[in-house]
Order: C-alpha cells, then structure tokens, then sequence
C-alpha cells in the first residue's frame, strides 16, 4: 500500500504515512477525491490537489508542464473558478482541481468522456436542492461497548480479537472459574475457543470461535453509529439519486426506511412495542399511585353513600375481637371494595397498556379488603422487572436486526454519496457550458473514433494551429452577455496588430482560454472551435513599462530558452503581448522577429501581439503573417472596432484613423499627414 503510494511522484515516505492513515488513500487517488486526502494529517487541499493530479499524471504519462508560464496559470485558475463557483458542494469543488490541462491525449480523451456524459445531464433544481445535504461520509469515533467482552485463551487470537474488534474489552482465561467470573461481570461474554463449548457456566455465555468474522454481530453498535452519523448526507444522497434518476447502487426505499427507524445516538426508533415497554418501565411508579387514588375514590364515595347498619351486639363482638374496621369492610362492604380494586387494576393496565404482564399487575392490588387500598410493592417490583427485562430484550433484538439490515448497506453507502458528488462536478461542468454557450472543440491529432465527426468544423489549415468561431471570453471585463463573438483562425507565426483597446489582448485570452480548456478535457466558450493538440502553452502577458538591464537580459533569456530549450519535440504555442515595451522600438522590432523567426523553424504556432508589427515584418527574413483587429469608424470619438482580427491585415492605428478624419476636412496639411501615414 504505501509503496503504492510512494510511486506518485512528489510523495515521498512523510506524505505516504500520512495518507496511509485514511482508509481509503489508494481509493481516493484513483478516483481524483481531493477532499478527502486532504483529510489526511498534514495534507492541505492544495496539496492533496497536487497528489491527485500527479497521480494521474503518472497514469497517462503526462509530463504536466502544459501550463508553462505564469500568465498561463492565472488563466487555469479562472477556469477553475468559474467551474468552482458552479458547484453545491465544497467536495465537489475540491474534486474538480484534478482537471487540468494535459498534453496526453488518453487523458484528453478520458475527460471528455466525462464531459460527454456531464453535458447529458439536466441541473435541475431539486436535484441542486438535494445536492446541498451530501457531504462525504464520516467515520465516528470507536465506540466503547461496556456489557459484552470477547475471551479467549490464546495469545495470537487475543491480539486478533483487539485489532478486529477494538470496541470491546478481550480478556484472557486459562479456566472455567475465570470465565464464571467474567459472566458475572458482563452481560453478555462472547468466547472465541472452541475448547470452552458446552463448559457450563452462569450467565450470558457463547462460544462464538467464527466472531471475529462478523465484528457487526458482535457490536451491532459499529453500524448504527455510522449509519447514525451519516444519516443525513445519506438521505440527501438518495433525494439526489431520485431527482436525478441516477441508477441506484442499491435498492433505496429499504435503505430508507432502516435509516428512518435510526435515532440520531444510534439506537432503534419508531417502534410501537419498544416505546410501549420504554414506555411502561418509566411511568410504572406513577400510574401505580394513580390507580391507588382511583381505588380510594371509588371505595370513599360508596362509603359516604351508604348507612351501614350494625347491631349493637355485633358492634360489640367485633369491637371485643379487636377487629379493625377492615372486617367491618369485608363483611358490609365486599362488593364495593372489589369494584374498587378492580377499577385500580383496569387503571394500571389501560395506563401502562400491558399484556403479557396483565396478570402480574392484577395481584398488585390484594384480594383482601383494606382502607386506604394500598398496593403490594414486592408484585410492582416484580412487574418492573418483567417490564425493564422485556424492554431490553427487544432494544437489544432490534438493534441487532437493524444493524444488520444496514450492515448491507455499507459499501453502498460510500457508492451512493461518491456518485451524488460526482453528479455535482458533472452539473458544474454542465452549467458552465450553458452558461457561457460551450461546445466541444475538435481536436487534432486526437485519432480517435469518437473524433472522426467532429462538430461544424471552422476552417483551419491542416497544419495544426486554432481556430475559434464565435468566441466569447468569460474572463473579459464586461459582462458576459455584451462580450461580441471572436472569430480567429491561426496556424504558424502570425503577429496582431490592432487599434488602442481594440481587444488584441481579449484575443490573446480567448485563444489561451480556449486552448486550456480544450486540453482539459473541456468546452469552450464558442460557436465551434478547433485546437491542435499541444504540449506546452506559453502565454506572456504584457510587461509593465520599459525594464533595466537586468530585467532585460533575463526576459530575453526567457524568450532564448522558449525557442532552444524547449524540447524539439513538443508542441508549443507562443502568446506574446506587447514585448516592445521592454525596451525602445528598434531595438524590440529586431528581437521580435528574431524569435518569431526561430519560433517559425521549429514549427510552433505562435501569436505577437504588437504596435510595431509593420516594423516586424520589415526586418523579418521570413514572410510574418499579419493580423488586424481594425476600427470601422469613429462615433463621439469613440472608435467603432470589429472585434474579429481580419487575416492578412495591418490594422491601422488609432492616431491614424484620427489624421484621416481630419483630413477628409480638405486640409492640406492633414491631407500630406495621412500620405506619410500610408507610405
Ligand atoms: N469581444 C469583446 N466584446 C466586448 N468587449 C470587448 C471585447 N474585446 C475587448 N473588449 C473591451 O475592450 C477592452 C480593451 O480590450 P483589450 O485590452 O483586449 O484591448 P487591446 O487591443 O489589447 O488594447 P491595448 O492596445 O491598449 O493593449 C476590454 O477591456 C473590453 O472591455
């Protein structure tokens, strides 16, 4: 198991041990569940998140740098959020950090498999409703279990019998006096040796040597607490397999109705005869003296209604005898007092709604007459017991059947919650595909038959590069339904010139958002889309002002490492945002088109965007493809701009738009103005 785990690179012996501690680890690698190794010691989200995705990176061979510079990683991590903000659960937030961009297409593949299915699925409401109970399961704490134990005379099955079943203490016995003892001590002794069958010892003894393969017989308890737990994540994960419609891992109306007969501590509920003896036990005392009371009622009124007329020689016999006033009783008023007594025990009976214990109840009140009626306390005492030893009986039998029908259950239970958590990626991942008008782009080199038809294909040249139709960030500053469709196609080097503000860095972002997303496995947000399956992205974002020196050197070591180091072999698309602004313009048109050049011969597509593209093109010793991002007119001073880069255009530049505007005036100088502008 652990060197299992020590194979997931960056998991080294501290981290494996830490893991080790879940039950679950190689389970929960597998299966991309983050949040639950990140309940491992010392394991952040991040960091279980990481795991995960090198597990899997291990599995399809992925180098994982498709993500090759920092402008690239905030654009994953926006994804991700958007995905994120999608999902009810923090589990499947959590899950949903094991998609990522890849550069190997079995994992490509794999992902859109899942992504096919996920955008089958409807995110109706009751089913986000009911999503929002589930949670993983937890396991509670051991229980401690005081009236059994387990016995054994050997010293291997004792370590055994600790580590099988830890809720119970397991003594060892060498003879039947020991065990006699322990019988006293326990209510119930479970014996593991087969030698102690048929020892006749006081008390609740079984020889059981077959126990320790069924611990849920033995502690009933171990079931019902987790069941008890987990009751509501459980419920709420049935609610979202029936609003659903998922296929069930189990029959869930008995599952349902075993989990409805559990109490929150674990113990049985919603059992007529076990709160009719509950019941009874605790009312006992209190009904007793009621009855009492109904007796003395009774017999007082009949009292203070008859005349009791007595002959003055029987008085005085009776008064010679030293007769109390109970023989008066019994011998004028037997019939009274027997309908008395009779209403004290309908009394008790109705109250405490005794059966088998009727009779017992009966003799709580004497035949013999007596005023005040009083009961017989050693009759109630025996009738507390019969109620308390019958009570028992039945917890103890129901919480055995119980455990036993959830016991069935178990590893369903981790099935059920695991798919409804699953349910919640997919919807999050439907929802961001209807949310921002998704469809799953083509992808090339991707042979496989479920890309033989690809959706509308844009028209891209068969030497790989991207092409977007209708494309429309979600990362833009605007809101989502004013963002205009992008259409761009690309392939080999191609600079983007473009009016101040006209959305050549937009562009940028939609080809690396798209790019990212479809190596994720992913839709993107566009009408259709085509990418060439690439092993790194490099997107550099726009430097901020002229740099020194130093920070020169190392830029531009950046770029010289872009174009020799990276490995022949892999594919890479280059973004680049205005690297003039590294330093003067001669100097930067010069570098420019050196590396566009280099970046050319070894077969990369790549997209500069730049003021100076014109000036590019003129020192390039290769034919640089020119894109524009052009204004179609000034409205207010505010310039009118067709979003999509026209191919093969140099975009004019905003203060050139301006001079031809004063120029249409007829004034000379504006007019030799614009000429320089178009020489
Ligand atoms: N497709 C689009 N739909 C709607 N608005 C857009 C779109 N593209 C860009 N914009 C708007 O135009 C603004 C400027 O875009 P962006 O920064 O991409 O322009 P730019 O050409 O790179 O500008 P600069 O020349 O100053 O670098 C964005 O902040 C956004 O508000």
């Amino acid at each position: 198991m652990t060197m299992e785990l020590e194979s997931v690179p960056g998991v080294g012996a501290k981290t494996a041990e830490a893991l080790g501690s879940l039950d679950d680890a190689e389970r929960a690698l597998t299966e991309g569940d983050v949040a639950t190794l990140a309940r491992a010691p010392g394991i952040s989200e991040g960091r279980a998140a990481r795991i995960a995705r090198a597990a899997i990176q291990t599995r399809h061979d992925d180098h994982g740098d498709f993500l090759a510079t920092d402008r690239t990683r905030e654009i994953y991590r926006e994804i991700l959020g958007h995905l994120q903000d999608r999902t009810v659960t923090d589990d499947a937030a959590a899950r949903l950090r094991t998609l990522y961009p890849s550069a190997a297409e079995s994992r490509i593949r794999e992902v859109r498999a899942f992504t096919r299915e996920a955008l089958s699925r409807d995110p109706d409401p009751a089913v986000l409703d009911a999503l929002d109970g589930v949670e993983p399961l937890e396991s509670p704490g051991d229980v401690r279990v005081r009236d059994r134990c387990l016995v054994t005379g050997d010293a291997e099955r004792y370590a055994q019998a600790r580590e099988a079943i830890p809720e119970v203490s397991v003594e060892v016995v060498e003879d039947t006096r020991q065990l006699a003892e322990l019988a006293r001590s326990y209510a119930t002794v479970i014996v593991l040796d087969e030698e102690f069958a048929g020892v006749d010892v006081e008390g609740d003894v079984r020889v059981q040597p077959d126990a320790l393969d069924r611990p849920e017989a033995v502690v009933p308890e171990r079931t019902l607490s987790f069941f008890a737990a987990n009751r509501e994540p459980l419920q709420a994960a049935i609610a979202v397999h029936r609003a659903a419609d998922l296929e069930p891992p189990c029959e869930l109306e008995p599952l349902e109705s075993a989990l409805a007969m559990l109490d929150e501590d674990g113990t049985p509920r919603g059992d007529g005869e076990l709160d009719r003896l509950a019941t009874a036990v605790d009312d006992l005392d209190a009904a007793v003296s009621t009855a009492e009371s109904v007796a003395n009622d009774h017999l007082r009124e009949a009292i203070e209604e008859r005349d009791v007329t007595i002959e003055g020689t029987d008085l005085l016999s009776l008064v010679e005898r030293g007769a109390g006033v109970d023989s008066l009783l019994s011998r004028e008023l037997a019939d009274e007092y027997d309908a008395a007594v009779a209403a004290a025990r309908e009394h008790l009976i109705d109250a405490l709604e005794l059966t088998d214990t009727e009779s017992i109840a009966r003799r709580a009140f004497p035949d013999e007459p007596t005023y005040p009626v009083e009961h017989t306390e050693e009759v109630v005492s025996r009738l507390r017991e019969e109620l308390t030893t019958a009570r028992d009986r039945r917890a103890t039998r129901l919480k055995r059947e119980l455990a036993s029908d959830l016991a069935a259950f178990r590893s369903a239970a981790d099935d059920l919650v695991d798919a409804a958590l699953d349910l919640d990626v997919e919807l999050a991942v439907a929802r961001f595909a209807d949310d921002f008008d998704c469809t799953l782009p083509a992808i090339d080199a991707l042979d496989t038959p479920e890309n033989a038809s690809p959706p509308p294909e844009p028209d891209v040249p068969g030497d790989g590069g991207v092409a977007i139709e209708g494309g429309r960030s979600p990362l833009l500053d605007v809101p989502f339904e004013a963002v205009e469709p992008v259409d761009y196609h690309v392939s080999g080097v191609a600079l983007l010139s473009g009016v101040n503000s006209g959305g050549k860095t937009s562009t940028l972002d939609l080809i690396a958002l798209v790019v990212v997303l479809a190596h994720m496995g992913l839709p993107v947000p566009a009408e259709a889309a085509r990418v060439t399956r690439i092993d790194e992205l490099h997107y550099y974002a726009k430097t901020q002002g002229t740099l020194d020196a130093g920070a020169f050197e190392s830029t531009l070591r950046e770029f010289g490492d872009l174009v020799t180091g990276v490995a022949e072999d892999r594919e890479t698309l280059v973004l680049v945002d205005e690297l003039e602004s590294i330093t003067e313009p001669g100097a930067s048109a010069n570098i420019m088109a050196g590396i566009l050049e280099a970046l050319s011969a070894r077969g990369a597509t790549a997209v500069f965007v730049s003021h100076l593209a014109g000036e590019i093109r003129d020192v390039a010793s290769i034919d640089i493809a020119v894109d524009g991002i052009e204004a179609i007119g000034l409205d207010d001073g505010e310039l009118l701009v067709d979003r999509s880069p026209v191919k093969g255009t140099l975009a004019r530049s905003t203060p050139e738009l301006i001079v031809e505007k004063l120029a249409a005036d007829g004034d000379g100088f504006y007019e030799r103005l614009l000429e320089k502008f178009e020489d």
